[in-house]
C-alpha cells in the first residue's frame, strides 16, 4: 500500500482509564488503513472492547486523540460528531435487534443518522433507502426473510441481520464486537464469510474483536495483541507466530 494513503482509523496516545479507576487502554498508537481486516485478540479484560468503542466513541478517552479519516472524533460535537459517526458501522455480540420488527424495519434503522428525528418517529424512509436495505439484505443472502419479524430468525441470520444493517449505513469502517460469540461454529463460519467478503469486495475496513486466535488468524489481514490495556502486538497475521500469540496471552485474566 502506498505510503500516501491516509489511515482511515488513527489513535494517538490514547489511555482510558475508568471512574473507577481501572486502566482500560494505555498509551495507544495506530493507524489502520482503509480495506484492512484487523482483529484484536487478549486475554479476558485485556481491553479489547475498549479500545473497539473508543473508535466510534460509544465512549470517552482519557487522554490522546482518536481520528476517522483525519478528523478527530475525540473533540468532535453535534453534527460533525454524527458525520464521523455515520462512517462506522457497528456489530455487536447480542446483535442488538429489535424483536418485534421486522427484519426490513431493523435494517432501516441503518439511515436513521441521516434523518432528522422527527421523520424517524413516523418511520418515514425514502425509496431510495428501503432500495439500500434490500440491497443490503441481498449482500447477506436474506432477502426472502425482509417481512419476518427479527425475533423468529436464528442467531446468525440475526447476526447477518445486524450486517445489513451497518451495511445500509454506507459506512467506511464496520466494528465488530466480539461478532460471533453467541453463534454455533457452522453460522460462526458464514458470519464470518460475510464479514470477509465485504471488506474485500466492498472495501470497507472491518476491526473486530474475537476470542479464536484461530478465526483471527483465518480471516485478519492484520492482528492487534493487547494485553493489559497495552498494544503488545501489531502485525501482519503472518507474523502472529505461536510465539507471538503466547506472548500476548501471558499474565492474568482479569474479570470484564
Ligand atoms: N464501564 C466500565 N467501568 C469500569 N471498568 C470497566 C468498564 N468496562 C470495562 N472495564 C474494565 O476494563 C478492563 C478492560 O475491559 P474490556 O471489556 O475492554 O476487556 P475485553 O478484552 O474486551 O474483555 P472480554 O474479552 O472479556 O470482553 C477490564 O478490567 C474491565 O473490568
Amino acid at each position: 500500500m502506498s505510503e500516501s494513503v491516509k489511515p482511515v482509523i488513527e489513535f494517538d496516545h490514547v489511555s482510558k482509564i475508568y471512574s473507577n479507576g481501572v486502566v482500560g487502554l494505555k498509551d495507544i498508537n495506530l493507524a489502520i488503513q482503509p480495506g484492512e481486516f484487523v482483529v484484536v485478540v487478549g486475554l479476558s479484560g485485556a481491553g479489547k472492547s475498549t479500545l473497539m468503542r473508543a473508535i466510534n466513541r460509544l465512549h470517552d478517552v482519557t487522554e490522546g486523540d482518536v481520528r476517522i479519516n483525519g478528523t478527530s472524533i475525540t473533540k468532535a460535537k453535534g453534527k460533525q460528531l454524527l458525520h464521523i459517526r455515520r462512517q462506522i458501522g457497528m456489530i455487536f455480540q447480542n446483535f442488538n435487534l429489535v424483536n418485534r420488527a421486522t427484519v426490513l424495519k431493523n435494517v432501516l434503522t441503518g439511515r436513521v443518522g441521516y434523518y432528522p428525528t422527527w421523520k424517524m418517529i413516523f418511520g418515514l424512509f425514502s425509496a431510495e433507502d428501503k432500495q439500500r436495505a434490500y440491497d443490503a439484505l441481498g449482500t447477506v443472502e436474506l432477502q426472502d426473510k425482509v417481512y419476518t419479524r427479527a425475533d423468529q430468525l436464528s442467531g446468525g441470520q440475526q447476526q447477518r441481520v445486524s450486517i445489513a444493517r451497518a451495511l445500509t449505513q454506507e459506512p467506511q469502517i464496520i466494528l465488530a464486537d466480539e461478532p460471533i460469540a453467541s453463534l454455533d461454529p457452522q453460522t460462526t463460519k458464514r458470519v464470518m464469510d460475510d464479514l470477509q467478503r465485504i471488506n474485500r469486495e466492498m472495501g470497507i475496513t472491518v476491526v473486530a474483536n474475537l476470542h479464536s486466535v484461530e478465526l483471527a488468524q483465518a480471516y485478519a489481514t492484520r492482528i492487534i495483541g493487547i494485553r493489559a490495556g497495552e498494544k503488545v502486538f501489531d502485525g501482519p497475521v503472518a507474523e502472529a507466530t505461536d510465539e507471538a500469540i503466547a506472548e500476548i496471552y501471558s499474565g492474568e485474566e482479569k474479570e470484564a
